[in-house]
């Protein structure tokens, strides 16, 4: 509940406050219906047009929506001078009412302004050290739909002592019951630098669990999109995160900023050439994994690439017109220093040759026109002996055949994988097709740099790559080739790996990119966890990432935190039962070999519960989290089942303490341990 936490002067300013916000949602409204009664019959020539523009409109009309559960601003700036013209969206004021959507009156002037336009970026940045030209910062309250109060800084008074907001406070405190929600109110200064770098540069955040990197990462990219908005509406923008459920809980925070056309994908459906049906243990997948691996397939495929040794003869009329073949090896190896893609020089080679038989032409007194060179290189001698030369190759048949063919392996591998290495990757039985094979998720990261090699990959404008500390070597030049031409925001925690190949450090990831000038960041600053249960799960740092900074928790309220010896999984059924008594939402999460367990335990004891992805409720607030799942995912509460279990359900040692530590950090208010073997010592 928010409560004033003003006294209210007799000239009531809440009152005027809320007088504002009826008169903001009038003038929204009569933005909505401005558009929705555009007549396009006169200006759409053609059918095509009319419904591209009735698509815009349509989506226009959606952005314009009043939420009413969402507030129309959240907070007010006052300037002690009018910014000037080339920085304010309504230059004359000196007053601005900050909120998710910019809303003006009938003669154009705002009365809400974006928090992406820069007049509105002192709501987040400006403090008692650096006031930024504000005389009063205001934080607005809101119960339901309703504004009920508001708090004041009086940034350039030196009067006045620096405090914590009470409503920022209330804000980050509250429960959390469904998806992610947006952070546009509350976003703080460290955060807000890196949502409001620049789009030329790629950004690299380190933080600890909890520290808002998903947060920033999104709205960095609603904020590129407003600032960039046609260079990036042309170019694309793409969000990359871990798994399927974890797309499903963050994908409504960009459409509750407005922002509708950001695609959400994971690695594997970047990559999705083959239907993958198989796996990889863990060595043969790090292999697979290992940037070595490019080195091979490029051997590989240039190994098809094969010196002339005859001339090309093209016969033209009754006249003959030879190219010797020294001369063809010269074009050739021009192709092949020029490092162009293997398939767009296979393409020119053609019209190389054709040049050469036009420069002899020329050279007998002939006068050639383009028309004769592109039919000589559509002759069928110069097309035979460019598919003897420099022939298609395809991508997964190139990977299947490294796979299966011991010697082919062996000889693009020599000097870069060892016999064991060579040994893990090839397939135990001979596959027949490309079809037929039983694909693994590293092997189709493997055809997409083969792929790539042949033809360039679509770049695209920005990418936010979350979780990124699991990705391998290959994967992450997999995302790196998808924003060759624009920037990335590499967002994850060393200390969460939990693949054999996890990220050691960021500089190589970034190098694996081709993002070397990255600027790496770290938010040491938690949200997300209580301070109690932070400090319990940072025993585990020393043993999972030793040199990181643990987080600090800013929660003020202590939370919930038990440990308790639990006889069975009865014990685990009425931990989470009397959870389930307190508001929010609560997430079971156990070892993935525990849950058919848990799960037939939790039916019998009538207790309904979701798996992750699917949303809950008021009325189903019960999750069932794998460990393997839990990444990203946060529940107001949680029951941690038989933390040994985790970490023994992992290869090895450390990267089960890591996993452990996933699990540990889930949890917003409150957290029960329940174990009955005994705990790793590192928490005993
Ligand atoms: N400035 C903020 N104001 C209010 N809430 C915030 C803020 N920053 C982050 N949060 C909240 O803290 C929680 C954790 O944020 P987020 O999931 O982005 O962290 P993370 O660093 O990605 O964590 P993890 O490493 O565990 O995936 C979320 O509920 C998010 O909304």
């Amino acid at each position: 509940m928010s409560t004033p936490v003003h006294d209210d002067p007799p000239a009531d300013p809440l009152a005027r406050e809320r007088a504002h916000l009826a008169a903001s949602r009038a003038a929204l409204r009569a933005m909505r219906e401005d558009v929705e009664s555009l007549d396009i019959s006169d200006v759409t020539a053609n059918w095509v047009n009319a419904q591209i523009l009735e698509r815009q409109i349509a989506e226009r009309v959606k952005a314009l929506a009043d939420l009413s559960d969402t507030p129309l601003f959240f907070g007010r700036l006052d300037y002690l001078h009018a910014p000037g013209a080339d920085r304010a969206e309504g230059a004359e004021g000196e007053r601005f009412y900050v909120g998710r959507r910019h809303v003006h009156d009938a003669d154009g002037d705002p009365m809400v302004v974006d928090w992406r336009a820069p007049v509105s970026q002192p709501f987040y940045r400006a403090s008692k050290q650096d006031p930024m030209d504000l005389a009063l910062r205001r934080r607005f309250g809101y119960t339901g739909g309703d504004l009920t109060a508001y708090e004041d800084e009086h940034l350039s008074d030196p009067a006045e002592a620096a405090t914590t907001s009470r409503l920022l406070q209330q804000e980050i405190e509250r429960p959390r019951v469904g998806p992610m929600r947006d952070i546009v109110a509350t976003i703080q200064p460290e955060q807000d630098e890196i949502v409001r770098a620049g789009l030329a540069g790629s950004v690299c955040v380190q933080g600890g669990p909890g520290t808002g990197k998903t947060a920033v990462g999104l709205h960095r990219v609603a904020y590129l999109l407003y600032a960039h908005r046609e260079r990036l509406a042309r170019a694309g923008t793409l969000v990359i995160g871990p798994n399927r459920s974890f797309l499903h809980y963050i994908e409504q925070v960009l459409p509750a900023l407005g922002e509708l056309t950001v695609r959400q994908a994971t690695v594997d459906d970047l990559v999705a050439h083959v239907e993958v049906r198989g796996t990889d243990d863990a060595v043969a997948a790090t292999v697979k994994g290992d940037a070595r691996m490019a080195r091979v397939l490029r051997r590989a495929l240039y190994s098809h690439v094969t010196m002339p040794t005859e001339p090309v003869v093209v016969v033209r009329g009754s006249r003959r017109w030879r190219v010797p073949a020294y001369e063809l090896e010269e074009v050739v190896r021009e192709l092949l220093d020029r490092g162009i893609r293997y398939g767009a020089a296979r393409e020119a080679l053609p019209q190389r040759i054709a040049h050469a038989v036009l420069v002899q032409m020329e050279r007998a007194g002939e006068a050639p026109d383009d028309r004769v060179q592109n039919a000589v290189a559509r002759n069928a001698a110069v097309k035979a002996a460019v598919k003897a030369v420099w022939p298609a190759v395809d991508p997964a048949k190139l990977v299947l055949r490294l796979l299966t063919d011991a010697d082919f392996l062996a000889e693009h591998a020599a000097g870069l994988l060892d016999e064991e290495e060579q040994k893990a990757i090839l397939w135990a039985k001979p596959v027949r097709s490309v079809k037929s094979a039983r694909w693994s998720a590293a092997d189709a990261v493997l055809i997409d740099e083969a792929t790539d090699l042949i033809e360039r990959t679509h770049s695209l404008g920005h990418v936010v790559l979350d979780e990124a500390q699991d990705l391998s070597p290959m994967q992450y030049r997999a995302v790196g080739r998808r924003c060759t031409t624009g920037s990335v925001t590499v967002l994850g925690d060393l200390a969460q790996g939990t693949t054999p190949w996890a990220t050691r450090s960021w500089a190589e990831a970034l190098a694996h990119l081709g993002k070397e000038d990255a600027v790496v960041e770290e938010l040491t600053a938690g949200f997300r966890v209580p301070t109690d249960v932070i400090a319990y799960a940072s025993r585990l740092l020393p043993s999972i990432a030793p040199g990181l900074t643990p987080v600090a928790s800013i929660r003020e309220n202590p939370g919930f935190f038990e440990i308790r010896d639990a006889a069975g999984t009865g014990d685990v059924v009425a931990a989470c039962r009397e959870l389930l008594a307190r508001e929010g939402s609560l997430g079971l999460i156990a070892a993935d070999a525990r849950l058919p367990e848990l799960s037939r335990a939790l039916t019998e004891a009538g207790l309904t519960h979701l798996s992750p992805g699917e949303e809950t409720t008021r009325e189903t607030r019960l999750t069932l989290v794998p460990a393997s799942l839990a990444k990203g995912l946060e529940y107001d509460y949680v029951v941690l089942d038989e933390p040994r279990a985790i970490v023994d359900g992992e290869p090895d040692e450390r990267t089960g303490l890591r996993r452990l530590y996933v699990c540990l950090t889930r949890a917003v208010s409150g957290l029960i341990v329940a174990h009955t073997a005994p705990l790793p010592e590192q928490l005993a």
